[in-house]
């Protein structure tokens, strides 16, 4: 789960700012790679993007769409952070909070998702019954 630079552990601050940059591109793949449901947020943002395109969406909706993205993908984060977080602390042991900090981070991904859901809903399916009818 941990990505720790490759070349040396360190603990210290970063040095540099692309030394930063680097140590938040590192934890952005971690998340691409180890959990499941941001690969599973990145594809449904591709199809939103794609239908967005096709059905040339205003710059308006774009905002809402880009916005309800990256809501969904920071909240994930979020739940990683957490989850993290607590499995450092219990390793692995049974805490009635630790299961507190886990749902309700887990319940801030679903109403994320919910988010997107609506402003998806809003946008593509009125569009999308136009051009059926
Ligand atoms: N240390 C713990 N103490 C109490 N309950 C725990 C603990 N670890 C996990 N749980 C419970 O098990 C559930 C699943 O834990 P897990 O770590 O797989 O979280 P998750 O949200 O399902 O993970 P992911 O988002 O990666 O799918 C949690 O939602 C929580 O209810």
């Amino acid at each position: 789960m941990i990505m720790a630079s490759p070349d040396k552990q360190q603990t210290q601050k970063n040095q540099h700012f692309s030394q930063a940059l680097r140590h938040a591109i590192d934890g952005i793949m971690d998340i691409i790679y180890h959990e499941p449901n941001m690969r599973y947020h990145m594809v449904f943002a591709v199809g939103a993007l794609l239908v967005g395109v096709i059905l040339q969406i205003s710059r308006m909706d774009w905002l809402w769409i880009t916005l309800a993205i990256f809501t969904v993908m920071l909240a994930e984060f979020a739940n990683t952070i957490a989850e993290s977080l607590t499995d450092l602390i219990t390793h692995g042991r049974f805490d009635p909070l630790a299961k507190r900090v886990k749902d309700v981070a887990a319940g801030a991904v679903v109403v994320a998702a919910v988010f997107a859901i609506i402003t998806g809903a809003l946008i593509f399916v009125p569009r999308l019954w136009a051009l059926l009818g």
